[in-house]
């Protein structure tokens, strides 16, 4: 079994008048993030986890930001994106542990629901997708409120 992992990063800055979209759940918050896409910064961090694991680059390369076709685009759609190219090389999803880092709001209530729409987009069985959320103790720029950061690994395997 051919085995690899990946990492994935992503950051997005606070905006007026924008959507709270992670783990493709629509949070209630007075700031949404700001970004080409619908700015979905924890599902950003597992698509480059998993292309990085495939040695597929990363998610600019796949979705470029000067592309309009990627506009306000949900980014489940990007997910199962990529998760049709891993399926046609072969590769099949191990585990994918990700953490949200987010001052506010609390992400305890939608925890489960991001881990559904992510297994559902992979394809895999919600007990191999783990989302997590840490605040940094008010410190930096996810303390002070200007953004959320993702984080996320992924295991993936082929014969
Ligand atoms: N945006 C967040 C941040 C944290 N949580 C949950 O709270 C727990 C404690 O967070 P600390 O940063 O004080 O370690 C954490 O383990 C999460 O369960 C959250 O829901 N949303
Ligand atoms: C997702 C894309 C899609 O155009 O746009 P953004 O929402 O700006 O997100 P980012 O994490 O900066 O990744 C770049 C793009 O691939």
């Amino acid at each position: 079994m051919d085995l690899r992992i990946g990492h994935g990063f992503d950051v997005h800055a606070f905006a007026e008048g924008r959507r709270l979209v992670i783990g493709g759940v629509d949070i209630p918050h007075p700031v949404g993030l700001l970004g080409h896409s619908d700015a979905d910064v924890l599902l950003h961090a597992i698509c480059d986890a998993l292309l990085g694991a495939a040695g597929l680059g990363d998610i600019g390369r796949h979705f470029p930001d000067s592309d309009p076709r990627y506009r306000g685009i949900d980014s489940r759609e990007l997910l199962r994106h990529v998760a049709g190219l891993l399926r046609a090389g072969g590769w099949r999803t191990g585990n994918v542990d990700a953490t949200i880092i987010a001052q506010a709001p609390k992400m305890a209530p939608h925890i489960a629901a991001m881990r559904g729409h992510i297994a559902a987009d992979l394809g895999v069985a919600a007990d191999t997708v783990n989302v997590k959320a840490t605040t940094t103790e008010r410190l930096g720029f996810t303390g002070r409120g200007e953004g959320i950061a993702a984080e996320a690994v992924c295991l993936i395997g082929r014969d």
